[in-house]
């Protein structure tokens, strides 16, 4: 049982596919424990080889390397309208009143043609993904076996997670099968440049205190640690430190609205002060974008109402990014407008 002040605690998922009829038990009540109390939790003992972890992360370094003119090819908002591709340090603000992110991103997804209906019909996030040419990274090739690779895994052990939070709700563990079919599924490389010491501190954030918009997400993180979980009770900020091999999964909105808020979709941030450049790879499981979400069963008295109305998941998850990217847009226009005042006042001043 997770108590309060606890950092989210490392599971032995193993249980779910080999485990004796305790052992699954055990997982699903502490699964439960830990969506009642922060919302994440951590996992080894999963089908994701620790050979693909690492090849991915080392990807992940090795993409950001690449000189910004070489990034921009396939920047996210010029080459494409279905969120693939890279986004610049600063284009997010999650957290209302700070400054743009010390972040940059690769959004990576399903391989879909443009012939699939998902693109036809403009899905939530679907379409053919950005890669850098080969001629900007001769082995780009192993780049895309290694991410997609990693992403389809991560993809199922997301399924298999969900046949867990099923069971958590006394529910049958092929509960959500309809929702994880023909679900979408959004992968971010991250990379988290170290905070400048003269950069203002309470200000500064890798990535601004946020709960996540989807379902589950399931993070990989990297040596360097800076992801911080407030705790639901004694509001204070938890250190989720790396561990190797482990993923971290946390609840996303969609879930908690799903549940009636009796899950949490917990708040959580980036600050790197570390000194060193952090690396992180969180995969965002939307589910299927036409999947009407409505109260669980389980979620509620008899007779009481739901709090929310029926979602479809697309529409839930498209709602928390207008927020998020209209936050940095605004911040950035205000910026201009301060600066372009600025130097009016300048020229002003100087004629
Ligand atoms: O990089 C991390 O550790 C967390 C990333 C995250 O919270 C997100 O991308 O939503
Ligand atoms: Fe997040």
């Amino acid at each position: 049982m997770v108590g309060v002040g606890d950092a989210p605690p490392i599971l032995d998922f193993s249980a779910f596919y080999t485990g004796d009829a305790a052992a699954k038990k055990k997982l699903v009540d502490d699964v439960r424990s830990c969506c009642l109390h922060n919302g994440f939790f951590q996992i080894t003992g999963h089908n994701v080889p620790l050979e693909l972890q690492q090849g991915i992360m080392d990807w992940n370094k090795k993409f950001f390397d690449l000189p910004l003119e070489q990034k921009m090819e396939i920047n996210k908002d010029t080459s494409n309208t279905w969120n693939r591709g890279y986004e610049l340090l600063k284009s997010q603000i999650l957290e209302e009143g700070t400054l743009p992110e010390l972040k940059e991103g690769l959004y990576i997804g399903d391989e879909i043609s443009k012939s699939h209906p998902y693109f036809v019909n403009k899905k939530l996030n679907s379409g053919p993904n950005m890669w850098p040419s080969a001629t900007v990274l001769p082995d780009v090739e192993d780049f895309q076996k290694t991410a997609l690779a990693y992403y389809y895994k991560v993809v199922d052990l997301a399924k298999d997670i969900l046949k867990v939070l099923a069971q958590t709700l006394d529910l049958d563990e092929s509960y959500f099968d309809e929702f994880t079919e023909g679900a979408v599924a959004t992968m971010r490389l991250l990379h988290y440049p170290s905070q400048p010491p003269d950069s203002p501190q309470k200000l500064t954030r890798g990535i601004g205190a946020h709960t996540d918009f989807g379902t589950i997400t399931i993070l990989l993180q990297d040596k360097v640690a800076g992801l911080q979980v407030l705790d639901n009770h004694t509001k204070e900020w938890l250190d989720v430190e790396p561990t190797p091999g482990a993923f971290v999964v946390n609840l996303g909105n969609l879930m908690m609205r799903w549940s009636n808020d009796k899950y949490i979709s917990n708040t959580h941030r980036v600050i790197n002060q570390s000194g060193k450049e952090r690396y992180s790879i969180p995969v965002f499981f939307s589910g299927n974008p036409d999947y009407v979400v409505e109260c669980l069963p389980n979620c509620r008295e008899e007779g009481e109402e739901p709090k929310y109305k029926p979602i479809t998941a697309e529409q839930a998850v498209l709602g928390g990014y207008a927020d998020s990217y209209g936050r940095a847009e605004r911040f950035k226009k205000e910026a201009a407008k301060e600066a372009s005042k600025k130097l009016v006042a300048k020229e002003v001043a100087v004629a």
